[in-house]
């Protein structure tokens, strides 16, 4: 049998005769004397907080996974907030920077396209075939906002399965992660000896779409259950495959649809306290994004029903979005637009072109101002102040990956502020006392969606993953909101109740996936909403330590 859980161009090297999950209990005599499990959960927690360095920590979990998955996914239960910068944001983003580097084990699956033709049969390769039903898969090309890391992306995809795991509840056993091997464009990478990957440029765009097909094709046959996410793709391919797919098979991409949902949820409760301070009605946001990739449109195509919930019409939602990209406002008389930013370029404006984002504000008045853009400090302290001037409550999301291409700080926010602001950041940043009361930052990361969406889609047996559905996820998550997370002006709960929070979105993804009829599970359908939400609870996993 050919085996494709280590890296291909290690076959050979390392061959792998089974599961790569951890082997059963050793027989007595094989553990010290005493190794009571209650013991143990200190000794690992104290072992990983006595690591100094992000990427110590990093590794130190990834062999607790691998020898003691239980045990792993209790701590990150316990210690969420301890966690997720570690397994995901900002250190996952170094881990896949380092992954040929500090590479230890076979974890995954690796498809090549020195596989085409022969994919369907890689795939049967692995252990628990019967058994999968999500993939998150990424081609490496766009690994959070550190570009093109080649199969060094494999480690996002990792990341993003122990959240599932971790924060839903899927059953590990069930989850593949992939990394496609289609080549990079990084010299870095290709001219290091210890890279990981095929030493060659990108394939062409006919050769990527051929492999694609047959990868999908081969995905649907090989496991028949299995929802597919798709992660940090170039921004052109994210859109062109999710356009492809998406009505053939269950599938999403994370970074337009997933941002999306999660960014509205945010934005929902943000512009509500906005408004409240300004005393203007909802419909009379504006919203500015600096970053006009798959992320910024994504989320801009999301943020067109906070609009149409208030009852604008679609061309009046779309009047109250602007973009900006690298060459400035995006706008028709501009010349030639990339396809994807075609929808939200202005129509209204026709004069030389802006490119400072201070000129851009002066011109938009925008009430929120967001960031997906990878530029570092792009949210400069004249940015911050001017939009404190314009609103008294300005809402500034800086939700570039990981912290250190943040458009700004949460301290540099609250600052420039005075403490006004309603913030979000996608990566973590510590809360700030100002005037004597506590302000915190809110994630507004994907990771509040994707764990839920994926849980109910999967629960339905989607058949395909429609707009509704990510609408209810996004909606789902800003009413999950306890009346004391309100009082503390949180956008989002906070990250210790994950599971709740997704057995809820779950539940709402479910209810859309019926509405839409797309689900297969269809005895679902009789159940009434506290009977569903205890069946979504009762089919999370969980360590039995
Ligand atoms: N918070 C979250 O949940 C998520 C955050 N992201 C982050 O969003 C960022 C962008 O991701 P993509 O859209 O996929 O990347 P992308 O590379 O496709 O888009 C970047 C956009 O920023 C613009 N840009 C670059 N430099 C600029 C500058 N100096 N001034 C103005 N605009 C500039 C580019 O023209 C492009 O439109 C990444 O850092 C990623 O980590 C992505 C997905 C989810
Ligand atoms: C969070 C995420 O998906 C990204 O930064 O790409
Ligand atoms: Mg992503």
């Amino acid at each position: 049998m050919t085996i494709v859980l280590t890296p291909y161009w290690q076959d050979g090297v390392q061959k792998l005769k089974s599961s790569p999950r951890p082997p059963p209990k050793p027989a007595h005599g094989l553990t010290p004397p005493v190794l009571d499990d209650d013991v143990h959960v200190t000794r690992c927690l104290a072992q990983l907080r006595s690591k100094t360095s992000g990427l110590e920590k990093y590794i130190y979990l990834s062999m607790l996974k691998h020898e003691n998955e239980e045990m792993f996914y209790k701590l990150c239960l316990e210690n969420m907030a301890e966690f997720t910068p570690i397994i995901y944001t900002p250190t996952v983003g170094e881990a896949c920077q380092k992954w040929s580097h500090i590479y230890r084990r076979p974890e995954g699956m690796y498809i090549s396209i020195k596989d085409k033709g022969k994919i369907m049969s890689v795939l049967k390769n692995w252990p628990k075939v019967n058994d999968a039903r999500i993939s998150v898969v990424t081609d490496g090309s766009r690994i959070l906002g550190l570009g093109d890391l080649g199969v060094n992306g494999m480690g996002i995809s990792i990341g993003k399965l122990s959240l599932y795991i971790a924060g839903a509840g899927i059953r590990p056993s069930s989850t593949i992660p992939i990394c496609l091997d289609l080549g990079t464009n990084t010299h870095k990478y290709l001219d290091d000896p210890l890279y990981l990957g095929a030493r060659h440029n990108r394939v062409p765009e006919k050769e990527m779409t051929e492999f694609m097909d047959e990868f999908m094709h081969a995905m649907s046959v090989v496991y028949p259950k299995l929802l597919i996410q798709f992660e940090d793709f170039s921004t052109d391919n994210a859109f062109r495959y999710l356009e492809r797919y998406r009505n053939q098979y269950p599938l999403f991409n994370d970074d337009i649809q997933g941002t999306g949902a999660v960014v509205l949820s945010g934005f929902l409760n943000a512009a509500k306290l906005s408004s409240a301070a300004s005393g203007q009605p909802l419909t009379s946001h504006r919203i500015l994004f600096f970053g006009a990739g798959s992320a910024g449109v994504g989320v801009a195509m999301q943020l067109m029903s906070f609009f149409t919930l208030q009852g604008l019409s679609e061309k009046e939602a779309r009047e109250r979005i602007w973009l900006v990209d690298s060459q400035g406002l995006v706008f028709d008389a501009r010349g030639k637009l990339a396809e994807h930013k075609k929808y939200f370029s202005r129509k209204d404006y026709s004069g030389p072109q802006i490119t400072d984002l201070l000129d851009i504000i002066s011109y938009v008045k925008p009430t929120a101002l967001l960031g997906l853009s990878t530029t570092p400090n792009a949210f400069g302290p004249s940015v911050l102040q001017t939009m404190a001037a314009l609103n008294p409550r300005p809402i500034i999301f800086s939700l570039s990956n990981p912290v250190h291409l943040s458009e700004c700080s949460f301290t540099d926010a609250v600052q420039h502020t005075n403490g006004t602001v309603l913030f979000a950041s996608g990566s973590p940043f510590p809360e700030q006392r100002h005037l004597g009361k506590m302000l915190y930052p809110g994630q507004g990361n994907n990771m509040y969606i994707f764990p839920g969406l994926g849980l109910g889609a999967i629960l339905a047996r989607a058949k395909q993953v429609t707009d509704s559905m990510v609408e209810a996820s996004s909606l789902g998550l800003a009413d999950a909101l306890t009346a004391d997370e309100r009082k503390d002006d949180l956008l989002y709960p906070r990250i210790e109740r994950i599971r709740e929070i997704s057995a809820f979105i779950a539940k709402e993804v479910i209810r859309a996936a019926q509405k839409a009829n797309v689900d297969r599970s269809t005895d679902l359908r009789a159940m009434s909403d506290s009977e569903l939400l205890a069946f979504v609870n009762s089919k999370m996993w969980n360590p039995t330590l």
